[in-house]
């Protein structure tokens, strides 16, 4: 906690020293953040006290956590996985009798079906950007049994498989238990007899205590009446019977997608001519799907580490991205979405004067404007709505906030190169550089290079150089700086000059950026007309291309 809680309400002047705090003037609250109960005295003015206590020490845990953090995940922004999804298992019906008096004559069939197996759906989630929560096997919930006196089993639990917008899932490989043990059977050389009877305790199960074997009667009636109800076929389709699932996920799913159904729950004994009988719940196949990550961002922010990209971030969209002062605050590409107002104005846009706390400070002063009852302005970012105040939104585009870039990176350095499969799809790239630093032009050089290592051109879409933290340096050296920077850029990108933290110059960025991204879009339309008068044109001529027997679906 940033100020000490027991003291406002002694001390007036504790009061006010937390009411600047509110007010932005941190530097106070830092000083005076040191005293503990005992030490505090009301006639001293902490203002002067110099000591910086918690915050430091806080800072620097911090630091130390994200260290960690990246020397263990560092390398392992998951964009590729491949899960193995199965329906959860149907359960199995039961073969119970009623129970009946002594010489009432002979008992009922009483056993209940099988719950049948949760199945598999797909969502999408606004906060992932990244696959790393993905599990490599996910499997719906098995069914319960049922059991005597007509009781049915319960059904098993769906299971929900969460993704983040710009997911790509492909089926690439489907297999059933049946076929699985056809294989076997085939290897072991059995007899259409053995195969039958291998078949019929697979799915046939004998009441434990009816007594001696079920005759090959019984089993032919049972597989009869399970023939019957479509219940004895049970291979699973393939690719050519029934497509394989292939979704581009571009937009937040509505609605959940199924990805495996669940298997079927077993009859239970009432249902079979023989007492004695009742059937198996159904085991779902066994389906590989490969995901992949293809974040899709209108605009993609790159730029060395601590530069200030997640403030951006922050002030164009109002998304709560981790910021601090320190290096790999940001571990995986984030991404928020920019609305821009027909005046000008734009979603994540501050109130006047207002400043972009580090994500700790902001917690604290949350916290302490909580306590005292009062609510702090600093963090009131206005609501993303498509109409605010009256005013009409005019476009909208997404904005990725990336890890950020070591020199080195294409040799796994810092992060690695991993996040950039990321940055390649984003039509517009923008240069982040600190301008505080002393050389911001040998920093662009080095951002250029690793894009350019990663893949050849890539450097040359970041046509936007934004300078950040301009609010640190004086007119006169931030001038020869920026000269530096229009050297080594020419005439190929625009060059702007803001603060992040203090909402300054940002208008003029998100001016530039709607012209860019209205510019990528009537690209990308045109392309995709083009491509689509090709198609045309080709299934016009007869050749239809060659298909893998895959569906897709545009979501
Ligand atoms: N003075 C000043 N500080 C800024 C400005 N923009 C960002 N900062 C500070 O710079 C530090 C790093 O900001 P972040 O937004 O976390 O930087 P980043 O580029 O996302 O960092 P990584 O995620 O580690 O790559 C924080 O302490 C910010 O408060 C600015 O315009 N002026
Ligand atoms: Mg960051």
């Amino acid at each position: 906690m940033l100020i000490l809680p027991p003291l406002w309400d002694a001390c007036p002047r504790c009061q006010n020293v937390a009411r600047q705090v509110i007010r932005g003037n941190l530097s106070i609250a830092r000083l005076y953040s040191a005293k503990t109960v005992d030490e505090h005295d009301p006639d001293t003015d902490y203002s002067s006290v110099e000591s910086f206590g918690d915050m430091a020490g806080e800072l620097k845990r911090r630091k130390r956590k994200a260290d960690s953090k990246r020397r263990q995940y560092g390398n392992t922004f998951v964009d590729h996985i491949l899960v193995t999804v199965r329906g959860g298992k149907g359960g199995s019906g039961a073969a119970a009798l009623q129970a009946t008096l002594k010489g009432s004559g002979p008992s009922a069939p009483c056993g209940g079906n099988g719950g049948s197996g949760g199945s598999v759906y797909l969502t999408t989630s606004p906060s992932l950007s990244s696959l790393t929560t993905l599990k490599k096997r996910v499997v719906g919930g098995q069914g319960s049994s049922g059991s005597g006196a007509h009781k049915h089993g319960k059904r098993g639990d769906d299971v929900l498989i969460t993704v983040p917008v710009g997911t790509i899932v492909r089926e690439i490989r489907r297999e059933g238990e049946e076929e699985r043990t056809i294989r076997e059977e085939i290897d072991l050389g059995l007899d259409e007899d053995e195969k039958r009877m291998r078949k019929w305790k697979r799915w046939i199960i004998s009441h434990p205590s009816a007594g001696g074997e079920v005759s090959l009667e019984e089993y032919q009636g049972a597989e009869t009446l399970l023939k019957k109800e479509g219940r004895w076929k049970i291979q699973t389709p393939s690719f050519e019977q029934q497509p394989a699932i292939e979704l581009d996920i571009s937009e937040a799913l509505r609605e959940p997608i199924l990805l495996a159904k669940g298997g079927l729950g077993g009859l239970g004994n009432p249902f079979f001519d023989s007492p004695r009988i009742a059937s198996r719940g159904f085991m779902p196949p066994i389906q590989t799907f490969e995901f992949e990550l293809k974040l899709l961002a209108d605009v993609g922010l790159v730029g060395l580490p601590n530069v200030g990209k997640s403030t951006l971030l922050r002030g164009l969209t109002g998304k709560k991205a981790e910021i601090a002062n320190y290096q790999f605050t940001t571990l995986n590409p984030q991404i928020g979405v920019v609305r821009v107002y027909e005046d000008g104005r734009w979603s994540g846009e501050l109130e006047g004067g207002s400043e972009i706390q580090e994500s700790l400070v902001e917690r604290e002063i949350e916290d302490l404007s909580r306590t005292l009852g009062e609510e702090f302005p600093n963090t009131k970012i206005q609501k993303g709505t498509s109409v605010r105040n009256g005013n009409v939104e005019r476009i909208r585009f997404t904005l990725s906030d990336n890890p950020g870039l070591l020199p080195q990176a294409s040799e796994n350095v810092g992060l690695g190169h991993s996040f950039l499969r990321s940055i390649e799809r984003s039509p517009v790239l923008v240069y982040v550089l600190d301008l505080s630093k002393p050389s911001p032009a040998e920093d662009l050089l080095v951002l250029k290079n690793e894009l350019e290592s990663y893949q050849e051109g890539l450097s040359d879409r970041a046509n936007i150089v934004v300078l950040n933290k301009a609010d640190q340096v004086e007119e006169r050296v931030g001038k020869e700086r920026i000269k530096e920077i229009e050297d080594v850029v020419g005439e190929t990108s625009d060059i702007i000059t803001l603060s992040g933290k203090y909402n300054l110059g940002i208008r003029r960025l998100v001016d530039l950026l709607v012209e860019k991204v209205e510019m990528a879009r009537e690209v990308a339309k045109r392309e995709k007309e083009e491509k689509e008068r090709e198609e045309l044109m080709k299934s016009q001529s007869g050749n239809k291309g060659y298909s893998f027997g895959m569906r897709r679906l545009e979501v």
